[in-house]
């Protein structure tokens, strides 16, 4: 089911020593089903963090993050990496993809973690929306990094989460190539009703947005 994310009042100090140091204040934010939205703002205004809270990556300090009803931060720690395996795809910007697996075994790793069977007509129709279904028996190495971003975009879609959230997914690659990464990871998430929420520094990627958000010291601009 795909959802409404509000987050109430959202604070994050890290450290407690001398007070902690303030990377979201009083965060105020809904992002409604299916939207895309852009998250930018200078190095260190606190954009990874934001994306982190919502994710249950990282505790708040202050406040609530509801998923429609759900309050991922009244969640303890086995509830909450179950809740984001099954409701949150996770992009990053570089890939994470195990080693040792093939590119189909890497994208099926959300199934094995679930103790899911692998849904092999759904994965079939996600590498060729993605154009790696050529890769499927290659190792990571033998990719390209656009090529490997595309993998680990399949990865996270691969539960149908609700939302999906990525962390400057294609910082790693040239403009042509992110270009055409961020196209892609945006078709996939209208196409299938993902709420997409993406940070980035390139302006150009974040006109492609429904929305764009910036941060500034911790605060929505
Ligand atoms: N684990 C941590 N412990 C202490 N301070 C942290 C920690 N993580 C981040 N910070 C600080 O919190 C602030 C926000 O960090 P964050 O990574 O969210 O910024 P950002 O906007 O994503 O930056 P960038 O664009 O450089 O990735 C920064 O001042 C950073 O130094």
């Amino acid at each position: 089911m795909n959802q409404n994310i509000r987050l109430v009042d959202v604070s994050k100090l890290y450290g407690t020593s001398g007070g902690g140091f303030p990377a979201l204040k009083h965060v105020n934010l809904t992002i409604p089903k299916g939207e895309i939205c852009a998250i930018v703002g200078a190095s260190g205004a606190g954009k990874t963090t934001l994306l982190n809270v919502m994710s249950c990556l990282t505790d708040v300090t202050e406040g609530e993050i509801f998923f429609d009803d759900t309050d991922i931060t009244k969640m303890n720690g086995k509830e909450a990496s179950d809740y984001r395996l099954h409701n949150i795809g996770f992009v990053f910007q570089k890939y994470q993809l195990m080693p040792t697996l093939n590119i189909h075994d890497n994208i099926c790793l959300p199934y094995v973690l679930a103790k899911e069977s692998v849904d092999e007509a759904y994965v079939t129709q996600l590498v060729q929306n993605l154009g790696i279904e050529s890769e499927l028996e290659k190792m990571p190495d033998q990719l390209s990094g656009g090529q490997q971003q595309r993998v680990a975009i399949a990865r996270a879609l691969a539960l149908k989460p609700s939302v999906i959230f990525a962390d400057e997914p294609t910082g790693n690659l040239d403009s042509q190539n992110g270009f055409k990464t961020m196209d892609l990871l945006i078709s996939c998430a209208k196409e299938l009703g993902h709420t997409l929420v993406f940070v980035t520094h390139n302006e150009t990627l974040a006109a492609m947005a429904d929305r764009k958000i910036e941060i500034v010291d911790g605060e929505i601009a």
